[in-house]
């Protein structure tokens, strides 16, 4: 018999390769739900609109599909927006997750994935893993710790975490930007730009997160698990090896420290991801950077 999957937040950059990626599974039927209009415009799917910090709305659309498996992408994901308005982060971030889980509960949901973040630790400590202790520096990872919070607790379906850490790639219609693409955009207009080489991540191709959420979903894992890349660089070194993969200027990038910055919203300054529960529960086997970029800008 073949699952019925609602994933939201499917306009963003995981949610349309999710959507992708669960349409090439024969035994599941894709639900696609966003904020307005379809911006993926691909055959296959029913597409939903859903805002899911309406709580009605969640209802009505969770009550009419009756999905067996919710992935729950969507979130304010810009650190800055979070900061400048608590309350609607906590209404997008967290309530939103509430509404979405209870409904699961009211309709015979069998498993829910929420998508996490490292933003949700310090930065004091490298290489995490999953029993690390939790500790934002940000508005934006204190909410995605309530909404976490939220979803290990007890619950008559299965429940699973998704931690990933500076997502990568490109889709159609972009609603934020990324390391890689941001690098690429202004060495090729020529602009200089600062960056930050004591902070420390493991960079994820979007395509290996979204084959860890599958991962979960097909295997009905539960849990916390840590889905990202597997090479632990800076941004500034990020931005070098994309100006070098694209015969770019690397004099345009300036090294800075990260309180270079007095952007709203502190970024931790370790995090990166200790993946070896993944690899050796889920088989989770992410690309190198090296080739996440080859495969982006090609
Ligand atoms: N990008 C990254 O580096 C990381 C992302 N994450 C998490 O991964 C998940 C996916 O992020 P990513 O795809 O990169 O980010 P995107 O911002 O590309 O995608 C998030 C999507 O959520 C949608 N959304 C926001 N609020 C609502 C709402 N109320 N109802 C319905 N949809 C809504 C956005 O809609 P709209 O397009 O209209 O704005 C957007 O399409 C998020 O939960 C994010 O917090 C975690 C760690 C790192
Ligand atoms: C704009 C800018 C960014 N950077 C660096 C800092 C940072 O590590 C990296 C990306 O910056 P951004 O502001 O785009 O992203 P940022 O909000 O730091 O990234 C996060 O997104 C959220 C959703 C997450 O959950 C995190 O995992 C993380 O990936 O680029 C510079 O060095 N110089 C700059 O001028």
């Amino acid at each position: 018999m073949r699952r019925k999957v609602l994933i939201t937040g499917a306009n963003g950059l995981l949610g349309q390769h999710l959507t992708k990626l669960l349409l090439t599974k024969k035994n599941i039927e894709v639900f696609a739900s966003g904020r307005g209009k379809d911006r993926l415009l691909e055959k296959g799917y029913n597409y939903i609109s859903l805002d899911v910090s309406k709580k009605s709305e969640v209802d009505r659309v969770i009550t009419s599909i009756q999905p067996d498996i919710i992935i729950h992408a969507a979130a304010i994901s810009k650190v800055e927006d979070c900061e400048n308005d608590n309350n609607n982060a906590i209404l997008q971030n967290v309530s939103a997750t509430n509404f979405l889980l209870n409904a699961g509960k009211s309709n015979a949901l069998k498993q829910f994935i929420f998508v996490s973040t490292d933003f949700v630790f310090s930065g004091e400590k490298g290489m995490l893993t999953e029993e690390d202790r939790r500790d934002p520096p940000n508005f934006y990872g204190q909410t995605k710790l309530l909404a976490e919070d939220l979803v290990m607790q007890s619950w008559p379906f299965k429940t699973a975490i998704v931690r990933t850490c500076l997502v990568y790639g490109q889709v159609k219609d972009m609603s934020r930007t990324n390391i890689m693409l941001w690098v690429k955009n202004n060495l090729k207009k020529g602009n200089s730009i600062k960056v930050v080489n004591d902070q420390y991540r493991t960079p994820t191709y979007v395509k290996d997160l979204a084959q860890g959420c599958f991962l979960i979903l097909d295997q009905e894992a539960e849990g916390i698990y840590h889905i990202s890349g597997k090479d632990y660089l800076t941004p500034y070194t990020i931005a070098l090896k994309v100006a070098k993969e694209l015969n770019l200027p690397t004099n345009l990038i300036t090294e800075v420290t990260a309180n270079t910055f007095k952007e709203n919203g502190k970024r931790p300054l370790k995090t990166g991801f200790n993946i070896s529960k993944s690899k050796n529960i889920l088989g989770y086997e992410p690309i190198s950077f090296n080739k996440g970029l080859e495969e982006v800008v090609k």
